[in-house]
């Protein structure tokens, strides 16, 4: 199975004297699609960017590695993060050189074959996300870190966007840890879903059968209304009774 291992041990962050992440302990197989999920606040974005490099334990290990070579890992979050002044293909082979033909196949393969020459300001927002996915996965990546990537983004634009990050990986597998406040996607695209709660990993769920799951899956529905009842207890709120607006609830809000 292609794709980094991931191996976190007893990893802890403050900021000032607070305390962020609280003995973290997680191994990622290669290949899995791991996703975090947990009220906000409770350090998610905190341990990817640990795992991404840009910022550095207090105390603990990550040790990232694939046999045979040092692992490629790269980073899509919620914003596009695109530079207006630079083309689409600019923008995917941005800091490179010599990729403009790996850009042009890579904007084919998820759907903006054509568009390379266009500047970001004419593109939707879903267009702008699949820029970002190409820029990301432009190097081939072992390790994906997926911050909040299609949170922006309307119902049916994330449900397409998801449906491409499924169809990619199964072409070409790779590990992938998401952070997302969407438990629905979750547990459609993961190998297996973590659960934060204040620092510490509350729960580890391996979900059945190959991904992506089918929408509507019973099995599915009754996961995600356990899931959203435990986060929201978390969060000390009353009982449920309408997964959707309780996960409408869990929504970052501006
Ligand atoms: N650079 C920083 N300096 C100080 N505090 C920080 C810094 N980065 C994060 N924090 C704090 O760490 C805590 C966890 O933040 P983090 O962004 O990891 O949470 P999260 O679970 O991803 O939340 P959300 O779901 O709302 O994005 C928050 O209280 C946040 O204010």
């Amino acid at each position: 199975m292609s794709g980094a291992i991931v191996n976190v041990r007893h990893l802890a962050r403050s900021f000032g004297g607070k305390r962020v992440l609280d003995g973290i302990d997680l191994d990622v197989g290669a290949g899995e699609f791991v996703s975090l999920i947990g009220a906000s606040g409770v350090g998610k974005s905190t341990l990817l960017k640990i795992v991404a490099g840009l910022d550095q334990p207090t105390s603990g290990t990550l040790r990232i590695h694939k046999p045979g070579k040092p692992a490629e890992v790269r980073m899509m979050f919620q914003e596009d993060r695109l530079l207006p002044w630079r083309t689409v293909l600019g923008n995917v082979i941005l800091g490179t050189k010599g990729h403009e033909a790996d850009g042009v196949d890579i904007l084919c393969a998820i759907g903006l074959g054509g568009r390379e020459n266009e500047y970001p300001s004419v593109l939707s927002g879903g267009q702008r996300q699949r820029t970002a996915l190409a820029r990301a996965l432009l190097h081939q990546p072992d390790l994906l870190l997926l911050d909040e990537p299609f949170g922006a983004l309307d119902a049916l634009t994330r449900a397409a966007m998801q449906e491409l990050l499924s169809s990619l990986l199964r072409e070409s597998p790779r590990t992938v840890l998401l952070v997302t406040h969407d438990v629905e996607e979750a547990l459609l695209l993961s190998d297996r879903v973590i659960v934060m709660r204040s620092g510490k990993i509350a729960r580890s769920l391996s979900l059945p059968g190959p991904r992506p799951r089918a929408r509507g899956d019973a099995e599915l529905a009754r996961l995600k209304e356990e899931l959203i009842s435990s986060l929201l207890h978390d969060e000390g709120a009353p009982a449920p009774s309408n997964a959707a607006r309780l996960e409408r609830a869990l929504q970052p809000h501006d």
